[in-house]
């Protein structure tokens, strides 16, 4: 684990934000830079939430809780076994967050942000996702910014994913200081 200090248990790390704002491919990244197991939230969403999105209608927080709780246990997991790990999660609600944070009180949130005309060209030139663009409109809409007690930082998605890792582990560093 490149996160030096010893005895310190791994992070376990939430990378959230709207649709197409980078998640996969910054979770990814850290993932493997820190060598933690790696999960993917659309992995988790029952078929029926993956249908509706693709048919253009927002998720609401009906549909978000069982996704939530599931997501919720594979980071408790990982928490309790004390093996760290990354997970991609929109996480757009102050209370979606919550969820999580009962399930593992040591996520880090790495709230990955971006303007909506940056992330709606991403998302444009995306080829092979359920998610239609169309849908970003309602998930700014939903996004909550994490609130002063929340453990996390944001990361401005102008730079490129290898600027936005290296400064994902200055941020986890800081945190473990
Ligand atoms: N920092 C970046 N700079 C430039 N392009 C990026 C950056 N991060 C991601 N991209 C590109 O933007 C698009 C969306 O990225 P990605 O699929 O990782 O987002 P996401 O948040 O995981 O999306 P979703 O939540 O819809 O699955 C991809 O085509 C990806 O290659
Ligand atoms: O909470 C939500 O509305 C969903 O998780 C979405 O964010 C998508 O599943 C994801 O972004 C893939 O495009």
């Amino acid at each position: 684990m490149a996160l030096s200090a010893e005895n310190q248990q791994p992070p376990v790390v939430v990378v959230m934000g709207v649709s197409g704002v980078g998640k996969t491919t910054v979770a990814r990244l850290l993932a493997d830079r820190l060598d933690l197991p790696y999960a993917e939230a659309d992995d988790f969403h029952p078929a029926a939430n993956i249908a509706k999105m693709s048919a253009g209608t927002p998720l609401d927080d009906r549909d978000r809780l069982p996704w939530l709780r599931a997501l919720g246990g594979w980071l408790g997991e990982r928490s309790a076994a004390g093996s760290g790990g990354v997970v991609t999660c929109s996480a757009l609600k102050r209370r979606y967050r919550d969820v999580l944070r009962a399930a593992c009180p040591d996520a880090f949130f790495l709230h990955l942000s971006g303007s909506h005309d940056l992330v709606g060209d991403r998302m444009a030139h995306r080829t092979g996702h359920f998610m239609p663009t169309s849908l970003l409109d309602s998930q700014y809409a939903a996004l909550e910014p994490l609130q002063a007690d929340e453990v996390g930082t944001v990361l401005d998605v102008g730079a490129d994913p290898e600027t936005l890792v290296a400064r994902a582990v200055a941020a986890l560093a800081r945190q473990n200081a």
